[in-house]
């Protein structure tokens, strides 16, 4: 199911944090990008609800995110840049208590979570309190936790940043293979080399939509050799700019 995000306009007082922003993000793995201050994490907050709509509309699948309804968050799985997991109960505290929130039972919970806890590398930490595990593992939990619950929908908001090699590419890979499945996912990021060819990527700079197309198509329309160069040339002109 896509998102369709139709007009959105979002401001802070004065301050204009998103103009008019119209996207599709289809099923798969869509990247967001954008420098600082382009308005990523306010698009974020906005579709997951943290914030209100102020103008335009968002659409998931067909079911409008004003107001949002608790059958929509069903669908939806989020990782936050900060941890909210509690860091005092163990692993397996963590997901089954936000499992009985989805009214998923502490058997059903763990009998589902055993493929995710496995290719994540999360078996052996299972009743480890998150305090003790490092960043990477801790991320880790966050993610088995967004999708525990098999959402539709799962935005992930710099979910890599400050990561070892290892956790990064667990992370990656997993998200990865739920995009196949058919799951439609944002993936915010700061770090160009987790863009794929095949990506769906979208480009934010200063509250505006400069690019929203596979990366392929862009890199063949706009005559670049790499993320980088796509990124740099769409970014610089609205950067002088301002
Ligand atoms: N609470 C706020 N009050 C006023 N202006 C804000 C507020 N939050 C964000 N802004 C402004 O809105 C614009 C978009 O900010 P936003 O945080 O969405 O960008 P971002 O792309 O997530 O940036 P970063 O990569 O630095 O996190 C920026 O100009 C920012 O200064």
């Amino acid at each position: 199911m896509s998102i369709k995000i139709s007009d959105i306009s979002y401001k802070y007082g004065k301050k204009q944090a998103l103009h008019n922003v119209n996207l599709e993000l289809c099923q798969g793995f869509n990247v967001l990008l954008g420098p600082n201050g382009a308005g990523k994490s306010t698009l974020f907050s906005l579709l997951t609800a943290q914030f209100s709509i102020q103008n335009g509309s968002i659409c998931f699948g067909g079911s409008s995110l004003h107001p949002p309804s608790r059958e929509l968050f069903k669908k939806v799985g989020v990782v936050f840049q900060n941890t909210t997991l509690d860091l005092d109960l163990t692993v397996q505290q963590n997901l089954t208590y936000f499992a009985a929130l989805h009214g998923i039972g502490k058997h059903t919970a763990l009998e589902q979570l055993q493929p995710i806890l496995s290719a994540l590398s999360l078996m052996p930490h299972l009743n480890e309190k998150v305090r003790q595990l490092n960043q990477g593992h801790r991320r880790r939990v966050e993610l088995a936790r967004a999708v525990l619950h098999q959402p539709h929908y799962l935005f992930l908001d710099e979910p890599t940043v400050g990561l070892d090699v290892p956790s990064r590419e667990a992370i990656i890979a997993y998200v990865r293979q739920l995009a196949d499945t058919g799951v439609t996912i944002l993936w915010t990021t700061h770090l160009l080399d987790e863009v794929q060819a095949d990506d769906a990527l979208v480009v934010l700079c200063d509250g505006q939509v400069l690019l929203s197309e596979r990366c392929q198509v862009a890199l063949q329309s706009m005559q670049k050799q790499s993320v980088l160069d796509l990124y740099q040339s769409l970014t610089k002109k609205v950067v002088q700019a301002i």
